[in-house]
């Protein structure tokens, strides 16, 4: 398994630079597709990306843009990733873009499951993918400790699998790695030292144990502290 570590000076500088590889990759795939998937992140770290991405000139009516994992929580919840990508990521130029839903109004992920993931598999593969890492080594909803786990790395895995866990205050939703992994273009976007040290610490060890590892390969990390 191999990856590119990219660092950058600062965030700022690592920010304009990550928006700009997104936009770049999203356009050469617009050249051979009629349509282009890209997936990313919730979480803390993707929001300056989001505010520069949302600006970029391509033809965003072409995109299809859907998040990588989602808390069952509902979008007025300041803990809601379908909230960051509206107010962050679906504005500006980037508001013609379709946005496929990983949250339905049910009381539990698995009511919903089934309609969120028909339309997603519709647009399979992944064009671009952008990923997040937590200093657990989780990425997307793949929890060290989860209980879908093995369900969710499996090389048959389904497109979306439900996911509890001792690090996540809700039930979740997560895209599987199969299909994350599937990508054609793959970033990782980390920031500070202690991702840093988790991500040099996840060398080696199993997807179950650092689940970081099943996307790994092939990707860009986009790391500045
Ligand atoms: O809960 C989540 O965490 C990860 C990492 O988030 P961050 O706040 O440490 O940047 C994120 O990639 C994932 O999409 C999100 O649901």
């Amino acid at each position: 398994m191999s990856y590119d570590f990219q660092e950058y000076p600062d965030r700022e500088m690592l920010i304009i630079a990550l928006a700009n590889r997104i936009a770049g990759a999203l356009r050469t795939a617009l050249t051979h597709e009629e349509r282009a998937l890209l997936v990313v992140p919730g979480g803390t770290s993707p929001g300056p990306v989001f505010d520069d991405l949302c600006a970029a000139d391509l033809d965003w009516g072409r995109v299809d843009v859907l998040l990588s994992d989602e808390r069952w929580v509902p979008e007025d919840s300041p803990r809601s990733n379908t909230a960051l990508l509206k107010s962050r990521l679906l504005v500006n130029r980037a508001q013609k873009a379709r946005s496929l839903p990983l949250y339905a109004p049910a009381a539990e992920p698995e009511e919903a499951l089934e309609a969120l993931a028909q339309p997603i598999g519709a647009e399979l593969p992944v064009d671009v993918l952008l990923l997040g890492m937590g200093a657990d080594m989780h990425t997307a909803s793949l929890f060290p400790g989860g209980d879908t786990l093995d369900r969710a790395l499996a090389a048959d895995a389904p497109v979306l699998v439900p996911v509890r866990a001792p690090g996540a205050a809700e039930p979740r939703v997560t895209l599987s790695a199969r299909v994350l992994d599937g990508a054609m273009n793959k970033h990782v976007l980390i920031f500070g030292a202690e991702k840093r040290r988790a991500l040099d610490e996840a060398r080696g060890k199993p997807a179950h144990e650092a689940p970081i590892n099943a996307v790994l390969n092939g990707a860009t990390v986009h790391w500045a502290e």
